[in-house]
């Protein structure tokens, strides 16, 4: 019985399949689209009212009244004060390593003088306020809090406003400690596109923001994708994605259990595993069987790895670099004896984890580069979460008299090129002063 995809590289028919498996299902993004767009104007036009019919609706709640809908810092340092040692060291050492790392992309202001004494440069300034999305329907997101708010306040953002969902009413002790220990600003128990729509338009309850960050579902993805202009957003992270290359000499369990993590997060996750070695992938299909059906999230995991998780088998391990280029994975983890030897051909990958010791897991918790990656191949052209998500750059010109001269004339031709005369002039004014 079939328990993962699988096809072989040589396969003539194999572009196409692997094609196939890569998209969602599209019918199912139109009525996500529509379903969205609906939330979204029911939002902006009925406010707090609306997002507590949603709230209520889609997290199962039975809440009377919006205000409940934030928790007070208070509630956060108390689930803070309560946690045992172990829980709070851990939580504190991932924020510290997450922290550094982070510091090490902070992008600095800069500016010359030109020969006339002009002086021309950027200035970077954080934004002021920001939306944090934080995912909580199938599971709870401590280490998504700190991946998020800790690059946000690293760059020095003003305001930080989380929404997370709490499903069934229950918010996770260790979502609330994660947020006081990142210094987040308020924190709203919405979720969904409701939440995304509540933080661009803003109600009563909800501060409208300037940009939005976070991953979430295909409802939350979606409602990104539609409220773009109106706010910035970082990127579309949809569901998890793990690749791995391997040579066939990374422990098989261990490869099953990083196909699982991903596949853990959501039935539309996607793992997939390729390798020169058919023996190799033989057992490892076989371990999932003897693996699955004791993990806690098994019906999640089975589901995305009979509908899009994939075992290749490839000719090489350039050729699975080349695939893995076409995939451009969220993680893409090189599990060979010589993974720096493979690097310099990979072009397209969130997050590239080296060698066999090397698990996607740690990176997701504790190793210090952001979890929140470009997901749907669109590691193409997009990068890790990141402070310069939470900067912006204005550039700024100071012209001296010599320099009025100098570009007066220049522009005052070209303006006169354009046919804009009032340009023309604004220049010409200055010459000669
Ligand atoms: N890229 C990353 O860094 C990262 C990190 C953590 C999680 N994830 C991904 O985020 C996703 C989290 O998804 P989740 O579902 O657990 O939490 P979520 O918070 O994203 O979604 C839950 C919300 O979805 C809405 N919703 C659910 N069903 C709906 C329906 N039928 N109609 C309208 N709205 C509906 C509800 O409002 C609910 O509050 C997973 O795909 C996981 O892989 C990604
Ligand atoms: N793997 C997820 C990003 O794709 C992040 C995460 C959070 N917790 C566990 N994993
Ligand atoms: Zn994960």
């Amino acid at each position: 019985m079939k328990i993962i995809n699988r096809l072989s590289a040589k396969d003539p028919n194999f572009k196409l399949d692997l094609a196939k498996l890569l998209n969602i299902d599209t019918q199912q993004n139109n009525q996500i689209t529509i379903a969205v767009s609906k939330i979204l104007s029911d939002i902006k036009e009925k406010g707090d009212l609306s997002l507590l019919e949603y709230t209520n609706k889609y997290d199962r709640l039975n809440i009377k009244s919006v205000d409940l809908l934030e928790i007070q810092k208070i509630k956060w340092k108390e689930a803070f004060d309560n946690l045992k040692l172990e829980q709070r060291s851990n939580l504190e050492k991932a924020a510290e390593r997450i922290k550094q790392y982070h510091q090490k992309q902070i992008m600095n202001s800069w500016s010359y003088k030109d020969e006339y004494d002009n002086i021309l440069g950027q200035r970077i300034s954080p934004l002021e306020k920001v939306g944090l999305y934080v995912p909580g329907g199938k599971a709870a997101y401590p280490s998504s809090v700190m991946m998020n708010a800790i690059p946000a306040k690293v760059a020095g953002v003003n305001e930080l406003i989380m929404v997370s969902p709490a499903t069934n009413g229950i918010i996770n002790s260790l979502v609330l400690s994660a947020a006081f220990l990142s210094n987040v600003d308020r924190l709203f128990t919405i979720g969904g596109a409701q939440a995304i729509a509540a933080l661009t338009y803003g109600t009563n309850l909800i501060p409208a923001v300037d940009k939005i960050v976070g991953p979430g579902n295909s409802y939350v993805a979606e409602a990104k994708r539609q409220v773009f202009g109106k706010v910035g957003i970082d990127m579309i992270a949809g569901p998890s994605e793990i690749l791995i290359i391997c040579d066939g000499k990374t422990p098989i369990e261990w490869i099953v259990m990083d196909l699982f993590s991903q596949a853990e997060h959501d039935e539309l996750a996607q793992s997939i595993l390729l390798c020169p070695d058919i023996q190799y992938l033989n057992k490892i299909e076989a371990k999932i069987k003897e693996l699955l059906p004791n993990m806690p999230r098994k019906e999640i995991i089975a589901s995305s790895l009979y509908n899009r998780g994939l075992l290749i088998l490839v000719e090489n391990l350039e050729q699975a670099c080349n695939i893995s280029n076409f995939i451009a994975p969220e993680h893409l983890e090189i599990s060979t004896e010589f993974p720096n030897e493979l690097m310099k051909f990979i072009k397209h990958a969130g997050s590239i984890f080296l060698g066999k010791f090397s698990s996607e897991s740690l990176g997701d918790y504790c190793a210090g580069p952001n979890h929140v990656l470009p997901t749907s191949r669109t590691s193409r052209f997009s990068s890790p979460l990141g402070v310069y998500d939470f900067q912006k750059r204005s550039s700024f010109i100071n012209v001296s008299p010599n320099g009025a001269n100098e570009l007066g004339k220049i522009a005052n031709s070209l303006a006169q090129e354009e046919g804009l005369q009032a340009h023309a002039l604004s220049a010409h004014y200055r010459i000669n002063y």
